[in-house]
Order: structure tokens, then sequence, then C-alpha cells
């Protein structure tokens, strides 16, 4: 992967006790964002990162042509004093879609022209076939007075102009883009490669589905939410399974991963029981920080760089990957991600202005939390009677407890400066869901 920012390796305070902005910033300051390109057919374009500004090579529309199916009208000029167009005018031609009118209105003519037709030379207005009827090879208008000049015609160039950034790098591309690149003409733009990921839970207690479930043990839930959440980011995933608890194995897997990935995401292992082991292992691969954050759930978080030694300025560039340590517990995993990671994919895939949707919204109920700590309850918001946007949680807000995610709609964030929420207080929501 490219190469890691130096300067911020001397930052990795061990163990460090980070408010959630703090741990933000300091996952994002490990990140270079790739700059490798290549080019993508626009059907594949949906969750990919547009690697240069897109210039428009036309104007869109392409020529001045009619929004309505009706009439083009030519009408006297504006300057004669008219406050009242004339109501009949004489039928001279049609311009369909795809086909012009080849002449020239002139005053008092009319055209039938559909909607998308190219608008005839000394056109002044179009009206929408419903004002209208043609009797004995003319137009006669129900409400001339209601005519105006103008009026239903796109210009040519009114979308974009030919030769302005239609695109900036940097974007995030959805349908609405994808609709946009195919109305230039292009059939493939340059996208930022997608990130390499690589995912593996710890613990002996994880059992792969499939496998019957022995006695004090769990089905591995975190490698599929996690791939989830990548694969929603647009990143290409390697799933490096359930790794045993045994170091050379780790180590190995991690420095393989290194040089292979760009980022490396685990599961477990990260509080203080359990660290120990993982610690040794990354400490043999790389440099890496376990913080304690100020959030619930989620505090126990392992942050870094693989592939670079003690003695940074021996780093091999080609070979590092970026290391995220997840906490075990599944909703800890999907809000440590969300709050931490994203950003993190997002700046590494070359994404740039993006921020996550926040919203105040009413509590519809007592919230516990405690100050000096940021809580992320799985709420569900919706619209009240009296038109305001208030939310609920989903009951038990246990980290183990996955249904809370999967009934909500938002995570509530009661933040650091709150001790708790009484009903009718106002708290920021996260929409799980943007429209597109
Ligand atoms: N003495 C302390 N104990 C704990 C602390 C603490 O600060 N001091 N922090 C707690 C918090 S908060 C969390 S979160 C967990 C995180 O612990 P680990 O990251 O070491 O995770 P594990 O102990 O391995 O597992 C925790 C929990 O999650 C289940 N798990 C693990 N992996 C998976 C998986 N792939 N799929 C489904 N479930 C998984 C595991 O069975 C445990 O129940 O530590 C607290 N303890
Ligand atoms: O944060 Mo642990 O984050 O309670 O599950």
């Amino acid at each position: 992967m490219s190469e890691q920012s130096q300067s911020v390796i001397s930052c990795f305070d061990q163990p460090g006790q980070f408010s959630v902005q703090q741990g933000r910033e300091k996952v994002e300051a490990l990140v270079n964002p790739l700059s490798d390109s290549e080019y993508c057919a626009i059907a594949q374009l949906t969750g990919r990162v547009l690697a240069e500004d897109l210039v428009s090579p036309v104007n869109v529309p392409a020529q001045t042509n009619s929004a309505m199916d009706g009439f083009a009208l030519c009408l006297p000029e504006e300057n004669t004093g008219h406050t009242h167009w004339p109501d009949e005018y004489l039928l001279v031609g049609e311009a369909f879609a795809g086909h012009g009118y080849d002449g020239a209105l002139e005053t008092g003519q009319a055209v039938l022209i559909t909607t998308g037709a190219p608008v005839p030379k000394g056109t002044s207005t179009v009206v929408m076939k419903e004002v209208a009827r043609v009797d004995n090879g003319r137009v006669l208008l129900d409400r001339a007075d209601a005519v105006r000049p103008g009026e239903n015609i796109r210009q040519a160039g009114e979308d974009l102009k030919k030769g302005c950034i239609a695109l900036q790098a940097g974007t995030r591309l959805k349908a609405q883009h994808q609709g946009l690149i195919a109305s230039l003409g292009y059939t493939e733009v340059k996208v930022i490669r997608r990130p390499r990921v690589a995912v593996f839970s710890t613990g002996d207690e994880v059992v792969a589905q499939g496998q019957p479930l022995p006695e004090f043990s769990i089905y591995d839930t975190n490698r599929f939410s996690i791939q989830g959440m990548l694969a929603a980011l647009g990143c290409e995933v390697i799933d490096l399974g359930i790794l045993p608890d045994q170091k050379d194995v780790l180590t190995n897997t991690l420095r393989q991963a290194a040089e292979q990935t760009d980022v490396v995401i685990s599961s477990g292992g990260v509080s203080v029981g359990d660290a120990d082991y993982i610690k040794s292992a990354l400490n043999e691969t790389g440099r890496t920080g376990f913080w304690r954050l100020n959030m619930r759930p989620g505090r126990p978080f392992a942050c870094g760089v693989l592939g670079c030694s003690d003695d940074s300025t021996s780093v091999c560039p080609d070979k590092q990957a970026l290391f995220y340590g997840l906490p075990g517990n599944p909703v800890a995993v999907m809000v440590t991600f969300l709050q931490l990671v994203q950003p993190a994919l997002r700046k590494l895939s070359g994404e740039k202005n993006w921020e996550p949707c926040r919203l105040p919204a009413l509590a519809a109920e007592k919230m516990r939390s405690r100050a000096g700590r940021t809580d992320f309850h799985r709420g569900i918001f919706s619209i009240n009677h009296q038109g305001q946007l208030e939310v609920h949680t989903t009951g038990s807000q246990g980290s183990g407890i996955l249904r809370s995610m999967t009934e909500a709609n938002c995570l509530i964030e009661i933040p650091d400066d709150m001790p708790g929420v009484q009903p009718g207080e106002r708290v920021m929501i996260q929409p799980f869901a943007d429209l597109l």
C-alpha cells in the first residue's frame, strides 16, 4: 500500500484514553489516500470513487428543446407593447424529438412540438397541448393572457455547459452520478482502485457456520457484519477466517496480510484481559496502539500500521497495511467500525468531503449515559403527531445484543457532556440509510 504518514507513528500512546473525536482524528491521521486508478464502465461505477475531475465534453442539453408536448409559437416582438398575446396562430409544421423543423417561425406562426424536440428558430414560447386546440390549420389558445414568453423551453447547456467540471475528483459515485456521466457520452471513467481489506475473527469460543456448536461457543458473527460494511464501502474483501489462539499463526497471517492488502481488521481480543496475546503478535509485525475510547459500546480499540518496525526509518512502504482491532462484542464491532473505521476507509478510498448524516431529534424516553463518555444507543426515529423528528431506543442496549442493530434505523448519539437524557430533550441521531 502507499506510504503511511511517518509523523503520526510517534502518537501511539500506550494505552491511550481518548474521546470519540480524538480517536477519529488519530485513526484518520494514519491514512494516506490511495492514488492508483483504473478505468471502470458506467454500469459498474456504483460505490466507486472518481479519480479525477470529470469535464463535460458537451452542452447538456445539447440543443434548446421543448419541455412539453404542445406548440412552439412566434409571438409579436415584446417591445411592441403587447399585454395580451394573439389567441390564434397559423400551424406551419411539426418538430418531433430526434427531428427538427427546418424553417424559422415568423410572427403569428406555430409548430406542433413534442417533449425533447429542438425548438425551431424564431420560437418565443411553447404552450402545452392541453391549453390549445387545432382548428382548420390554426392553433387556437384558450387563454392567450396566460401565455408567457420563454416558457417550457430548456436552454442548451442549462444543465451543464461544455468544458465545465461536471463531477469533482473524490466523489463517491451513486446512481445519479452514473446517469450524469452517461448523459455526457462517456463509456467509462477513471476511478481509484478499491481498497483491499483482510478480515479475521479471533477467540477460542468462535465457531464457523456449518460446524456443530459446542458448549460455551458462539457462531462467528463479526466477520460477516464487517464484510457487509466493507462491501457497502466498495472494498475488496479478503476473508482470513477464524484465527486460532496461536501466536505464530497470528504473526505470520498479519505479516502476509500486510504485504497483500491495504487494511487488516480483526475482532476480539483487545480488552485488558485478552489483549496480551494479539498485542505481542502485533508488536512483531508493526506498530499498534491500544486505546480506551470514552464511548459505549466500543471502549477497547486497537489501531496502527503493520509492516513497519519500531525503527520507523526502515519502513517498507509497499508492504504496509493499516490495522484496526475491533472489540469482540458484536454491537461494539459495528459501532466502532461505523464511527472510526468507516471515515478512515473513505479517506483511504480517495473520497472527499464526506460527513456522516446527523439530525436533531427529540428523545421519546429516558436514556442512560454517563458524563465523560459518548453513548451510542440503537434507536428508531419517526415523525410524531406534532410533525417533529423523535427517537426511542430499541430496548436493552447490551453490546452483545445484535438484534438491537437489526431493529434500529439509527444510532442515537449521547455526547460526553450529557450524563443522561430526559424525555423531550434533544439528541443527535445518525440515520442508517441515506436515501441515495
Ligand atoms: N476487565 C475488563 N474487561 C472488559 C473490558 C474492560 O475494560 N475491562 N472491556 C469490555 C468491553 S467494553 C468489551 S467490548 C469487551 C471486548 O473484549 P475483546 O475485544 O477482548 O473481545 P472478546 O473478549 O474476545 O469477546 C467479547 C465478547 O464478544 C464475543 N465475540 C468475540 N468474537 C466474536 C465473533 N467473531 N462473533 C460473535 N461474538 C464474538 C465473545 O464471545 C465475548 O462474548 O471486553 C469487555 N471486558
Ligand atoms: O464497548 Mo464494550 O464496548 O461494552 O461492548
